[in-house]
């Protein structure tokens, strides 16, 4: 595979070494220790910026999806640069007013919303509930009752498109926990508009992450379409259509399509079907943040097994667990290459007492203990989806700008592995 950098814009090679922004990695891992997550502020800005220039004429709402990336300083970057945010728990909606941002451009999206859930964005006045099935319809009516306050709320149809994505993260489909049915919408949505506990406000949909292509993005559009045109028979008129999130990022070979390509061929849709004036929502995580990170690792020891070699890295599936999950491709480089080791074929492997402890598989490189590796495109579902497995402790975290670096979470010390443990004495 012949591979450029995904982001060679903000991480990019400069005097025989990989950089971000303005800072070697190189210096990065040894300044802040490994495992450690770097982010390009400048990536995150162009990327928040590439949505809105491409809406720049349209009413919407970027709203960033906080399980991609939930650091309360890249939601307080999102927040100032005019982001809405997609939460799905109240410890989301915690963070976003944490991070000091609007609560009321706060969409909540998610399955199993509890009563407490749904209280706490109710008095945080948030914008949107995306109800996901005919109980939740009765719960929010029920929370909102109690606290005689009004919910807006928009249903998430599933509109059974295939998004050709890895199975474990497509969601749109039939056999899918998520979403109504589409053959309920229309009568859920009279329910809820004869509910005086609610005000019925849009429609949604999210039908996978990592999508490459435009297509199943305009299909679902089309059916939600159809589905506004039911409703307006009886009488429904919303303000905002939401298509969630999905839209896939650069990892190796892919060539997604960008915000303007995917927003032109959204719009096309709607003009036709009469929808040109509706408000656009977007729950946008990995497109936002992906290739905003990268994770720098150590390579502890080279091992040459039976059948293959090993680089052990000080990096494992507790801190990146996408390619074990997903069996995600990420490329994997040294941060400052050398040629005085001949290549071979490696397995790029942590620590974790698992087999499928692998960040990366018949890797060709030339390492030496010591170096550091960087996994590239690393911004998004990184640190959100790390665990203390193995009592390992959280990596940090830091956000580069130009020439400054700055921590955004300090690295995890042993006593914070036990802290909520109550160690019984009796
Ligand atoms: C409801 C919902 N909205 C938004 C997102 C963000 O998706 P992505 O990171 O692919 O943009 C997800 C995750 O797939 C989701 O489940
Ligand atoms: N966490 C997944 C995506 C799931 C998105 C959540 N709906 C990933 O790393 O690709």
């Amino acid at each position: 595979m012949n591979l450029t950098l995904p982001n060679d814009q903000d991480f990019y090679w400069k005097d025989g070494s990989l950089w971000c922004e303005d800072v070697s990695l190189e210096t990065l891992a040894r300044k802040f220790g490994t495992p450690l997550y770097v982010y390009s502020k400048h990536a995150l800005v162009s990327a928040f910026n590439a949505y809105q220039s491409a809406l720049a004429d349209h009413p919407h709402l970027v709203c960033f999806a906080l399980k991609a990336n939930s650091n309360l300083s890249i939601i307080k970057l999102f927040g100032e640069l005019g982001s809405g945010f997609d939460i799905v728990s109240g410890g989301e909606l915690q963070r976003v007013k944490a991070a000091g941002c609007d609560t009321r451009k706060v969409i909540f999206s998610g399955v199993g919303k509890t009563v407490r859930e749904i209280r706490e964005a109710l008095l945080a006045d948030i914008k949107c509930f995306n109800i996901e099935s005919p109980a939740e319809l009765d719960r929010i009516i029920a929370v909102a009752s109690e606290l005689k306050l009004r919910a807006r709320v928009s249903f998430r149809v599933n509109p059974d498109v295939d998004a050709k994505t890895h199975p474990y993260i497509s969601t749109g489909l039939k056999k899918n926990k998520f979403g109504i049915a589409y053959e309920d919408a229309v009568s859920l949505y009279i329910k809820a508009s004869q509910a005086p506990e609610l005000e019925v406000v849009g429609i949604d949909c999210h039908i996978g992450s990592q999508i490459t292509e435009t297509t199943p993005f305009a299909d679902a559009c089309e059916k939600l379409c159809t589905l506004l045109d039911q409703l307006a028979e009886h009488g429904i008129n919303l303000k905002h259509i939401d298509f969630g999130g999905g839209l896939g990022i650069k990892y190796g070979t892919e060539t997604p399509p960008t915000a303007k390509e995917l927003m032109a061929a959204l719009r096309r849709v709607l003009v036709r079907r009469g929808y040109g004036d509706l408000e656009m929502i977007f729950e946008a995580g990995r497109s936002l943040v992906g290739n905003s990170g990268a994770l720098l690792t150590e390579v502890e020891f080279l091992k040459s097994g039976q059948l293959k070699n090993f680089i052990m890295v000080d990096a494992a599936m507790n801190d990146m667990i996408r390619p074990t999950l997903y069996q995600a491709w990420m490329q994997i480089v040294p941060v400052t290459p050398s040629n005085d080791k001949s290549a071979a074929f490696y397995d790029v492997v942590g620590p974790v007492c698992e087999t499928g402890d692998w960040l990366g598989k018949d890797r060709l490189l030339s390492v030496r203990q010591g170096d550091i590796l960087a996994m590239l495109s690393a911004g998004a579902y990184g640190m959100t989806m790390a665990s203390n497995y193995n009592s390992r402790c959280l990596p940090a975290e830091v956000l580069v700008n130009g020439e400054e670096a700055h921590l955004i979470r300090r690295r995890q010390n042993y006593e914070d592995l036990y802290r909520d443990e109550i160690l019984l004495t009796r």
